[in-house]
C-alpha cells in the first residue's frame, strides 16, 4: 500500500477541556467533582496496551518524537501532551548522527537534538521524571551504535530504569539481534521488529515470530502500520482496512520543530493530535471495515 501516511493545545489545555473520546475508557480515572479526563500511570506494556484496544475494538494511535528536538524541556512537555491528547504508544526516537533509516524531517528533528546536548544520559534522566506521569508507554527508537557502544547490557538497564516499555532498533538486521533481544527479554523491554514489504517471506515469519509489542502482517499480533500518515483521512482509512495501529512521525516532528517557540509547537501538535484521534473509529472497527484483507497491508 503506498500509503504516505504520519499535530495541541498544550497539555493543560487538553486537559481542562477534554474530549471524551480521546481517552482510553479502561484507563480513565475520573477525578471527583473535575470532570477532568486523567489516566493512571503506565504500568501496562505495549503488547497489552494492543490487547486491550483490541477487545475494545479500536485502533492503536502511535505518534513518534525525537527526544531532545528542540530541547529536552520541550520533549518532556511533548510527552505529557501527547499522552493527555490520546496516544496509546509514543515511540520516542533516540537522536543519532547518521539516522540512515530516518526520512529529512526525522534527520533534521535529530541534528537540533543533538546540537542541543541530547545525550543518552540527558534523555534518560529526564525520562525518570517524566514517565511516572505517563498512562501509555514508550518505545525507544535506537540505532544500534549507541547500544553498541554502552554495552547491550548497560544500555537495557538504562531504558529500563528510567520507565521505557520497549525498543526498536531500525539498522539492527534480524539475524543479529539475538543478543540484544536476550538482553532486552531479561529486563522485559519488547523488543519490536521492522518488516517492509520487500522482505523475504521466509524472513519474514521468522521476524513476526520474534518481534514483541507488535508487527505487521499474516500475524496474530498486532500490525501497526507508518510512514507518510499525516491526515486525519490517513488515519480514517488504515483503520478501516484493519490496521491495529497507526504511527504518525514526521508530521507531528515538524509541527515541533518548525515552530516559533516551544509553546507555539506544543500547541500546534495537540491540535494536530486531536484531530487525527477524532479521525480514528470508536467501536466500529469491523462493522465499517473495508474489504481489504490484513496481508495487503504492508508497512512496517
Ligand atoms: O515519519 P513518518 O512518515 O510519519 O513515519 C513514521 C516513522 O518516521 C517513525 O516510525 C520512525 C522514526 N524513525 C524510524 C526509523 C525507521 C523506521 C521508522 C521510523
Amino acid at each position: 500500500m503506498a500509503l504516505n501516511l504520519s499535530f495541541s493545545s498544550l497539555s493543560m489545555s487538553c486537559k481542562t477541556s477534554p474530549p471524551s473520546n480521546l481517552c482510553k475508557p479502561s484507563l480513565l480515572v475520573p477525578k471527583s467533582g473535575s470532570g477532568v479526563c486523567f489516566r493512571t500511570p503506565a504500568t501496562t506494556g505495549i503488547s497489552e496496551t494492543f490487547s486491550a484496544l483490541k477487545q475494545q475494538n479500536k485502533v492503536a494511535f502511535i505518534p513518534y518524537i525525537t527526544a531532545g528536538d528542540p530541547d529536552l524541556q520541550t520533549t518532556a512537555k511533548a510527552l505529557k501532551v501527547l499522552d493527555n491528547c490520546g496516544a496509546d504508544v509514543i515511540e520516542l526516537g533516540l537522536p543519532f548522527f547518521d539516522p540512515i533509516a530516518d526520512g529529512p524531517v526525522i534527520q533534521a528533528s535529530a541534528r537540533r537534538a543533538l546540537k542541543n546536548g541530547a545525550t543518552l544520559k540527558a534523555i534518560t534522566s529526564m525520562l525518570e521524571k517524566v514517565t511516572p506521569e505517563l498512562s501509555c508507554p514508550i518505545a525507544l527508537f535506537s540505532y544500534y551504535n549507541p547500544i553498541q557502544s554502552y554495552g547491550a547490557q548497560t544500555f537495557i538497564s538504562m531504558i529500563k530504569d528510567c520507565g521505557i516499555h520497549g525498543l526498536i532498533v531500525p539498522d539492527l538486521p534480524f539475524e543479529e539481534s539475538a543478543q540484544l533481544r536476550k538482553e532486552a527479554l531479561k529486563k522485559d523491554i519488547e523488543f519490536t521488529l521492522l518488516v517492509t514489504p520487500t522482505t523475504e517471506p521466509s524472513r519474514r515469519k521468522a521476524i513476526v515470530d520474534a518481534s514483541e509489542g507488535f508487527v505487521y502482517l499474516e500475524t496474530t499480533k498486532p500490525v501497526a502500520v507508518g510512514f507518510g500518515i499525516s491526515r486525519p483521512e490517513h488515519v480514517k482509512q488504515l483503520s478501516r482496512w484493519g490496521a491495529d495501529g497507526v504511527i504518525v512521525g514526521s508530521a507531528i516532528v515538524k509541527l515541533l520543530g518548525e515552530a516559533e517557540n516551544s509553546e507555539e509547537g506544543l500547541r500546534h501538535v495537540a491540535s494536530f493530535v486531536k484531530a487525527l484521534k477524532a479521525a480514528m473509529p470508536q467501536n466500529s472497527l469491523h462493522e465499517d471495515q473495508d474489504k481489504v484483507s490484513k496481508s495487503s497491508l504492508a508497512i512496517f
